[in-house]
């Protein structure tokens, strides 16, 4: 495939520690993420993803390398990238429908729109019912779909998740999990997701990007062979798949790796 929309060339990012101190957090790391494509950053924690993605998003700039989208290099953040963190980023004083129209608020779309638009992604997320709602009266797992409608509605092409489900349940982060492959179907927005979650990863990755740690580089790029190219939105099934097993045992065996190699 070389249709990727997103790449991430060669890309290593040292922190300055302060008093002559420094980390190399990422080395080296290339890959390439596919328009309309699940991305799923993978590894051991501290190896690096959050810094990755964070990248992908403007908020911190490489030390050496670049990623591009399209034939633009990121040089900060833009309306062409959404971001997702796991903390619930909602604003407590709007009604969940004024939290989903406040981007295009900022961005002086009309109200008319405005409101046709965050009713829309409402609707993608399962909480028509919420929109007078305030996020203090949702559950962790539906202020969350707030996040993403919020962000969907600002028309992003790349949707950048951090551990997106990491605060949830076990029960609402599988919901979510289908809910995002739901997304990713009706949208077509590229998406990528760090997480720590084998499962997760498994579940929605149309590719896996693992990342070894200290310093995060590339230790292995996964296409997940056994959905052979389709994304399954049902847990339970993709769970019984031939293959799902396999993959399973070849990603704890990698996270079991550099678990040993930190200490
Ligand atoms: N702003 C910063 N200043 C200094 N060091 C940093 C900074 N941000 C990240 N690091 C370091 O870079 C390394 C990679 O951190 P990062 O958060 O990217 O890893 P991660 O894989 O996302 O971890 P986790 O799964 O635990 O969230 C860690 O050693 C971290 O301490």
């Amino acid at each position: 495939m070389s249709d990727a929309q997103l790449n991430v060339r060669a890309v290593s990012k040292t922190f300055s520690l302060g008093g002559g101190r420094s980390l190399k957090a990422v080395e080296d790391v290339s890959f390439a993420v596919e328009q309309n494509s699940i991305c799923v950053l993978l590894g051991p924690s501290g190896c690096g993803k959050s810094t990755v993605l964070r990248m992908m998003a403007g908020l911190e700039d490489p030390t050496e390398g670049e990623v591009t989208i399209g034939d633009k290099t990121v040089t900060g953040p833009g309306q062409d990238r959404g971001m997702v963190f796991q903390a619930y980023t909602s604003f407590d004083w709007l009604s969940v429908r004024k939290n989903v129209e406040f981007g295009m608020k900022v961005n002086n779309v009309d109200a008319a729109k405005r409101r046709e638009r965050a009713d829309h992604f409402l609707d993608l997320v399962g909480l028509s019912k919420f929109a007078d709602a305030y996020p203090s009266q949702l559950s962790g797992g539906m202020r969350q779909r707030v996040a993403i409608a919020r962000t969907l509605a600002n028309g992003p092409e790349v949707l950048l998740m951090d551990e997106p489900f990491g605060a949830l349940d076990a029960e609402t982060r599988w919901l979510m999990q289908e809910l995002m492959i739901d997304i990713a179907e009706e949208t077509n927005t590229t998406m990528v997701i760090v997480t720590h979650d084998l499962e997760e990863a498994i579940f929605l990755a149309d590719k896996i990007i693992f990342l070894s740690s200290h310093p995060g580089r590339l230790k292995e790029e996964i296409i997940p062979e056994f959905k052979a190219g389709k994304r399954i939105g049902d847990k339970e099934r993709i769970i019984r798949m031939d293959g799902y097993s396999e993959l399973e045992e070849k990603l704890m065996r990698l996270m079991r790796e550099e678990g040993h190699r930190e200490t």
